[in-house]
């Protein structure tokens, strides 16, 4: 499909008419990162009359320039100034300085390295629990459903303290979340018959009466009691921990298991040194990149690539991409535990850098010490098979065999 004569003139760069968000991209993104970074710095994708950044140098550009790409007029395709959003905008992700300013500090403190360390001892035993479980099974396993899905849910919603009852509800709402930032496309249609319930669950958790002492959740209404931030925004910062706090691990998880049952000389590398166990899962972050991509909108006439991209355009940014960007990366294609990954946009990077890393990473620390002194090997047994999401890359099934030491 060519695009439409003005469109073509009202951008001087290159063109891609791919849909990014289609099924042959989402099932391999990787040929059209390729053409996309070869095509230059900045490509307008005619599809959906947004601006698309696949190299490192300008997707870091992006995310580091906050004041002119910004994110509260939505980080998906939607445009906050003319559309509506399927939901109450969140207070991080969808917001800019000084509004985002007093919700992050606030969120950073409660999911700081040091507020974690009380989780560790806990997160370290649940995870050989689990282990221990799969190897009495026999070993044979589908590693999304029996491990990667589990064993976030066994300790994520206990530490933000959420109720037992309904935490059903949290991968399907995040599932939804993630798609919602794509086109309106068969992915987000095929969620929307169940989205009000789901969202109506996840509403009612975040009020004070539903949280648990202790936990995120409660710390957050703690906060402003302190007056750190205002009572009206404490559950929406609690949703905040919901959307993203689930689905993202349950991949990055997926991503770290795929990447070493599919290399096995890494897995034997990670059991002689299980001090790479943390370079582990970040280098997963980057091969793999559980989120792929998330939008801006361009506040001024931008400059970026050595073009100027025209105020109030959306522009996409591959993560996934830069996160393979042959300029920055060593063999990029590589899933190698001897680089040193740091750098990578997996967790993206600047102001809206993720504020639950270091959730992401005990989490993926205490399954994989649980598992390399209990595992010699990891094999895929069968065909992995993805699940399509507008923003997630995300495995649906991964049959593998764990054998024991
Ligand atoms: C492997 C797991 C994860 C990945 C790959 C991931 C990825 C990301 C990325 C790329 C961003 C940047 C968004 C942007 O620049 O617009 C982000 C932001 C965010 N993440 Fe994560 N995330 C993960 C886990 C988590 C967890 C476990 C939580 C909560 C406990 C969380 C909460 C958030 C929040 C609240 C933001 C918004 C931060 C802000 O705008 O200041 N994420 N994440
Ligand atoms: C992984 C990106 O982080 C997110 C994703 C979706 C929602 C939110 C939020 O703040 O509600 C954050």
């Amino acid at each position: 499909m060519t695009a439409h004569p003005d469109t073509a003139a009202r951008h001087d760069v290159p063109q891609l008419d791919d849909d990014p968000f289609g099924p042959q991209l989402l099932e391999d993104p990787h040929d059209f990162h390729a053409r996309l970074r070869d095509s230059g710095p900045v490509v307008h994708l005619p599809k959906y009359d947004v601006y698309a950044l696949g190299r490192y140098a300008e997707v870091r550009a992006a995310l580091s320039d906050w004041q002119r790409f910004i994110s509260s007029a939505g980080v998906g395709l939607t445009n906050f100034r003319t559309e509506t959003p399927w939901r109450p905008p969140s207070l991080l992700l969808e917001a800019d300085p000084p509004h985002h300013d007093a919700p992050r500090a606030v969120l950073t403190n409660v999911l700081s390295m040091r507020a974690l360390r009380r989780l560790r001892e806990q997160w370290f035993a649940d995870a050989e629990v689990l282990a221990d479980e799969v190897l009495q099974r026999g070993g044979e396993i589908d590693a999304v459903s029996e491990l990667a899905e589990v064993f976030p849910l066994r300790v994520f919603p206990d530490a933000v303290g959420l109720q037992k009852e309904g935490r059903e509800n949290l991968l399907p709402y995040g599932s939804f979340a993630f798609n919602a930032f794509g086109p309106r496309n068969a992915l987000v249609e095929a969620g929307e018959a169940t989205i009000g319930a789901v969202s109506a669950w996840i509403g009612e958790q975040c009020a004070r009466d539903r949280l648990a002492e202790g936990g995120f959740g409660a710390q957050i209404w703690a906060a402003a009691d302190r007056g750190d931030i205002t009572h009206e925004q404490a559950p929406l910062m609690v949703r905040s921990l919901l959307t993203a706090g689930v689905d993202t691990t349950v991949n990055g998880i997926s991503a770290v298991l795929y990447s070493l049952a599919s290399h096995p000389e890494q897995y034997e590398l990670l059991r002689e040194h299980p001090a790479l166990i943390r370079v582990a899962f970040d280098e997963a972050v980057r091969f793999e990149s559980p989120v792929q991509t998330f939008f801006r909108l361009a506040d001024d006439d931008v400059p970026i690539g050595g073009t100027v991209i025209e105020a109030g355009s959306k522009i996409l940014m591959f993560l996934g991409s830069a996160n393979r960007d042959p300029q920055r990366w060593d063999d990029p294609d590589r899933f190698d535990l001897r680089r040193d990954p740091s750098g990578h946009v997996g967790f993206g990077f600047g102001l809206h850098q993720c504020a639950g890393q270091h959730v992401a990473r005990l989490e993926a620390e205490a399954l994989l010490t649980a598992l390399v002194q209990r595992v010699r090997r990891i094999e895929l047994t069968g065909t992995p098979r993805r699940k399509h999401n507008n923003t997630l890359r995300a495995w649906d099934s991964l049959p593998m065999r764990f054998l024991p030491a």
